[in-house]
């Protein structure tokens, strides 16, 4: 019997950002794996006019459940939710509510962050720090914890090249800050925010190391291991083989580029991209747990979880390998054929963006205009080009993490556990997995059909007939004028059309010779 399994039965479990997309699969692999879990707490906040009950109970309907819906279905009966909102004072949990964590809980997951890159500084702070100081002390009060998995990002600590499993000094007094944000306006600190962040890219990994540090400083009243992981992407195996249910990462520019819409990226072909399946990141998430609850380690450990090191991929060849699924597979209604140009080069990306997205969405946007429909391409590329901004920084650079405590934990683990929780990168089968990723980002992100593949297709016939169209007739429309104004381009002209006379005389009359 799996010793990690055995391990959560019987055990109450609280998840922070159990509606998210890594918080999904951590709850699905639990309740699957171990199905005598005591009870699993998940906080959860009302959104976008949904109480707290009708988002759990749509979540619990999802496709991602439907594995464990067939081995135990009555498995949402274990799921107990929490109305809580992380940026208010004591997370906003009833007093009623938080008796009932403080009394039963064993194990924390501390899942919720805001992964948005252009969050305000004080948002950022407020979800990602303070949120994550109230829950320690929350965790400090739980009688029966045994162990506080914090899930941070194997970029919290970018500005290095060489990245260990340890927490680094933190760029700033979190209290200072905190402090400046309460009295600072919020224009102000907008303003500031460049300055305060520093070597950081943007307030995410900013306020991620922020938090490492926090809670860090908490080791020694609480059992405490840390999960670093890098991009996390679609699964590798479970719940299915590519399943994915948002845009982050590199998901949004994969579904851009299927579509045909993303031409052409800012990218070192030679960087390795750190992309990292979701159902490995949970099974290292889970067997930390374990870990650190059962052999109570006497360092608090920082798991880093990516693939360069052990496993490499370069960008290059994830977008050759993208590209060339979705011509075998292609998404519904493309814009364009898909095709990547992918270059570091910043004048030769402005060329291509200038010649493969905005002049084909000038157009678009006009032909709309004519047919008195509204014009939208260019809205979206301007929103696709801030977006490819704030990912350059990830894709035209690398970065070398260590990874001995997550191999150590591994060496650790039973042939069962291995086996069931497996996190070992050195079996990903890199092709076989871009190709599921890419497939699942239609089945389940986009939610279209296989049967629609080869209407897909035929539409893609359709827009290949389109461009060769308009190619020749640019290429004519260009060549007439330069005729026109250009008497050595008259020349080459005749020149060219007199040799082709004479070749095609030639080849008639000695075929007729022969004959
Ligand atoms: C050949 C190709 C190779 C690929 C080669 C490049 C890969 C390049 C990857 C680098 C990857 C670095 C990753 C760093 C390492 C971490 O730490 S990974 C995790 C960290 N967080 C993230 O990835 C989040 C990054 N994203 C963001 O910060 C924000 O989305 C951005 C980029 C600022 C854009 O913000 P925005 O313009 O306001 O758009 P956003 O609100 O996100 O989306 C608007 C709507 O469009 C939808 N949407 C978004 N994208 C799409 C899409 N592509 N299609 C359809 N709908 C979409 C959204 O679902 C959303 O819908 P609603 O929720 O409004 O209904
Ligand atoms: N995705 C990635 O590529 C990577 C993610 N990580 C880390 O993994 C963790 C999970 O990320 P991921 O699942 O992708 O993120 P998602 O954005 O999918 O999920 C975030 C979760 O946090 C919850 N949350 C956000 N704000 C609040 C709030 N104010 N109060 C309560 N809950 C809140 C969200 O709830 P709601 O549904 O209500 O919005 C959601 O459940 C994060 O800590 C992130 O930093 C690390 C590396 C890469």
């Amino acid at each position: 019997m799996s010793s990690i399994a055995a391990y959560y039965n019987g055990k109450t479990i609280l998840i922070t950002g159990a509606t998210g997309f890594m918080g999904k699969v951590l709850m699905e692999k639990l309740l699957r794996s171990s199905p005598d879990v005591e009870a699993v707490y998940i906080l959860v906040r009302p959104k976008a006019g949904q109480s707290m009950q009708e988002r759990v109970a749509n979540m619990v309907k999802s496709k991602v459940f439907d594995r464990v819906r067939e081995d135990c279905p009555n498995f949402q009966e274990k799921i107990k939710p929490i109305n809580a909102e992380l940026t208010q004072p004591n997370l906003s949990i009833s007093a009623k509510d938080l008796q009932e964590l403080l009394s039963q809980v064993n194990v924390v997951f501390h899942c919720a962050a805001t992964v948005r890159f252009d969050e305000p500084l004080k948002h950022a702070l407020l979800l990602n720090v303070m949120g994550t100081q109230q829950l320690l002390s929350l965790a400090r009060q739980m009688q029966k914890l045994e162990a506080f998995i914090h899930i941070s990002t194997a970029y919290a600590n970018c500005n290095r090249r060489n990245i260990d499993e340890v927490i680094y000094p933190p760029p700033v007094e979190t209290k200072k800050l905190c402090d400046l944000m309460e009295w600072m306006d919020e224009s102000v600190i907008q303003e500031i925010t460049p300055k305060l962040i520093g070597d950081w890219p943007n307030t995410y990994t900013y306020t991620k190391a922020l938090a490492e540090y926090l809670v860090q400083q908490e080791k020694e009243h609480l059992n405490i291991a840390i999960i670093r992981p890098s991009i996390v992407g679609a699964s590798w195996h479970e719940p299915f083989p590519g399943w994915i249910d948002n845009f982050n990462g590199a998901s949004g520019m994969i579904i851009a580029a299927g579509k045909g819409i993303l031409q052409t990226v800012k990218v070192n072909n030679e960087a390795v991209a750190d992309l990292i399946p979701v159902d490995v990141v949970i099974n290292l998430t889970l067997a930390a747990g374990w870990y650190t609850a059962v052999h109570r380690p006497k360092t608090m450990l920082v798991y880093n979880c990516t693939t360069g090191g052990i496993n490499p991929f370069c960008w290059g060849e994830i977008g050759y390998h993208v590209i060339s699924t979705f011509k075998r597979n292609p998404l519904e209604q493309a814009f364009r054929i898909p095709r990547a140009q992918m270059t570091s080069n910043y004048l030769i990306n402005q060329y291509w963006i200038a010649v493969s997205h905005k002049a084909p969405a000038m157009l678009y946007d006009l032909y709309m205009r004519l047919t008195g429909r509204k014009p939208r391409m260019m809205k979206i590329f301007n929103r696709l080009h801030k977006s490819m901004l704030l990912l350059e920084y990830f894709t035209c650079q690398s970065w070398e993490w260590s990874s001995e405590n997550t191999n150590t934990l591994m060496a650790q683990l039973s042939p069962e556990d291995r086996r069931l929780f497996n996190f070992d990168v050195r079996q990903l089968h890199w092709s076989e997995y871009i190709e599921n990723y890419c497939i699942g980002a239609k089945k389940y992100l986009l939610n279209e059909d296989m049967s629609g593949i080869p209407a897909a297709k035929q539409h893609l016939r359709k827009l290949r007939n389109i461009q060769y169209a308009f190619n020749t007739t640019l290429l004519v429309i260009i060549w007439r004028i330069f005729i026109a104004r250009s008497q050595m381009a008259r020349n080459i002209w005749y020149f060219v059309v007199s040799l082709c006379y004479k070749f095609l005389s030639y080849f008639r009359a000695s075929s007729t010779l022969r004959h």
